[in-house]
């Protein structure tokens, strides 16, 4: 006979935390919220940590090269998608781990047909005082000249004038090879007294520029996630199929950790691909495994050599897989179960092996209740899509602004993947293919979401994360407590109504 789970099966949004005893050392200051990223001996540190515990899912319109090198400068971790050629990620793994500290990519470009009116519309919108010139208007076209608010005033200029009648042009303007250190073009940048240096090739492209104002913000970032040579790491999925060229490409390109992308990662051809990395390449790089939803399926991954285990089916937010398949579990059940099955793997073995919570995260706080509920690092979609550095397109609907959002099982994903396999039509959609709101740059966005994560972890007296795993008090939520939720209040524009 079938078996059939005694319990309900639960989700984040059904637990509220009750807060425990708060003493003086507790402050949000004093809230580390490090992780291990992969399997270590228990009392050793893991040999891949990161200060903020939040990655990035394995998603085409989530994962770019630009979002993974932001989420690396907040001390997180991007995963380039798998969804494509073995070259063509490879070359967006290489694309961070070449990028130089300070050297940003160019995001407020126009091109000298533009009007003097769009630019300022552009530079407005961006909160900036310069835009760069590119013969296309793109981030790495001819590099033309640079335009900013000294440049023109609507009541001296007009507005429908072109870029190329007031802007500076390029053979008039300090300009830096990319070969120049960080430390030389800030040198430049204060002798000249410039406030944007473009770093451009010998042939005549913008490869990135340089800001005064990064001068002072690069200090900020306190907890970036880099390796020993001080170069950003960055993770990047593979499948069950193409692993033996795909990793070794990987690898060469500098990769720092893989996982393997799939719904369903009980399975032999997980154990395969583990396999193949850990005995046959000799583990030169680890590899997670996923996505699972019970014990039993961690176990088999753990033992099989995944470097950590991913949690989470059907439950993200362009999921469709339980209404397709009927195969899934509520993330909070899942989480509890396979919290408790890698404790005890622990115990058995002194190998911890992490867990990573993925998909199904509508609101900041549901990062706490999976923190609470054993959660080591947390996995997001929908979260990282609204930001400008998502590599989606920005829409305007009904005079509201949305970033494009698609899933990896969608047809959409599968067209742009359309590469190998010949058959390239889905037999059925696993995945949705729409819009979400958009939400400005990731920076201010992740240091909100930390600090409502240090505030939540400070009402419940602990200050690192696995003190919030052993001491966390959860309650489940009524039906009730829903409807009360509900009560309607008018909001003043400007305020939150969301969890973000
Ligand atoms: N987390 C979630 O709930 C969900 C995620 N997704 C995403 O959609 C994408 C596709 O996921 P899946 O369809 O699960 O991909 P998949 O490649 O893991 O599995 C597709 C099918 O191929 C089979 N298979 C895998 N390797 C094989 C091999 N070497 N030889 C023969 N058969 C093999 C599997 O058993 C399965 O039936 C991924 O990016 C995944 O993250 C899709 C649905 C749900
Ligand atoms: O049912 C699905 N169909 C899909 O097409 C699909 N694509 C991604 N994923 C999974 O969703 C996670 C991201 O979820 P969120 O947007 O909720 O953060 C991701 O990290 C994946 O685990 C999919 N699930
Ligand atoms: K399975």
């Amino acid at each position: 006979m079938a078996v059939i789970l005694p319990e309900v099966s639960r989700t984040l949004n059904e637990y509220l935390l009750v807060p425990n005893l708060t003493t003086e050392d507790c402050a949000p200051d004093a809230v580390d919220l490090s992780a291990p990223l992969v399997r270590h001996p228990i009392g050793q540190p893991s040999p891949l940590r990161i200060a903020t515990p939040l990655v990035s899912a394995i998603m085409q319109a989530v994962s770019s090269p630009r979002l993974a090198i932001a989420l690396a400068q907040t001390g997180g971790l991007g995963f380039a998608h798998q969804n494509q050629p073995i070259a063509a990620q490879a070359r967006m793994v290489s694309a961070v781990k070449r990028h130089k500290a300070g050297f940003r990519h160019s995001d407020i470009n126009t091109k000298p047909t533009a009007t003097l009116g769009e630019v300022s519309r552009l530079l407005q919108a961006a909160e900036r005082d310069i835009a760069v010139v590119t013969d296309d208007g793109s981030p790495t076209g001819l590099f033309v000249g640079l335009i900013g608010s000294r440049d023109f005033h609507p009541q001296r200029h007009d507005l429908n004038d072109t870029v190329a009648s007031r802007m500076r042009p390029a053979d008039t303007l300090v300009t830096a090879p990319p070969t120049i250190s960080l430390s030389d073009a800030n040198t430049l940048i204060w002798d000249q007294r410039l406030d944007l240096l473009p770093i451009v090739t010998a042939d005549g492209h913008l490869a990135s520029i340089v800001l005064r104002r990064d001068y002072e913000l690069h200090k900020q970032f306190r907890n970036e996630t880099i390796d020993a040579e001080k170069r950003f790491r960055i993770g990047a999925g593979i499948n069950t199929r193409d692993f033996r060229d795909r990793i070794p490409a990987l690898v060469e390109a500098g990769a720092d950790v893989l996982c393997i992308d799939s719904s369903d990662g009980y399975s032999v051809w997980q154990q395969r691909t583990l396999r193949y990395a850990v005995e046959e390449l000799g583990g030169v790089v680890p590899v997670g495994a996923g996505n699972v939803v019970d014990g039993r399926a961690f176990r088999y991954l753990a033992d099989a050599g995944a470097a950590f285990v991913k949690v989470g089916i059907g439950g993200g937010s362009i999921c469709i897989t339980r209404d397709q398949k009927g195969i899934g579990r509520g993330q909070a059940s899942a989480l509890i179960d396979v919290a408790a099955e890698r404790d005890r793997y622990a115990e058995e073995t002194g190998v911890y092996v992490p867990i990573c919570c993925d998909g199904g995260l509508l609101a900041d706080y549901h990062m706490a209740v999976a923190f609470a509920l054993g959660a080591d690092f947390i996995m997001l979609g929908r979260y990282f899509a609204r930001f400008d550095e998502s590599p989606s397109n920005l829409v305007k609907l009904d005079g509201q602004l949305f970033k494009e959002y698609w899933g990896e099982g969608s047809q959409r994903a599968r067209n742009v993947a359309r590469y190998d396999q010949g058959e390239t039509e889905l037999p059925f959609e696993e995945g949705v293919d729409g819009y979400v709101p958009y939400a400005g740059s990731l920076y201010p966005n992740v240091a909100r979401t930390v600090a409502k994560l240090r505030a939540t972890m400070v009402s419940c007296g602990a200050t690192t994360l696995p003190d919030f795993h052993r001491d966390a008090v959860l309650v489940q939520v009524s039906q009730q407590s829903y409807l009360q939720n509900g009560a309607e209040v008018r909001l003043r524009s400007g305020s939150s109504s969301t969890g973000q």
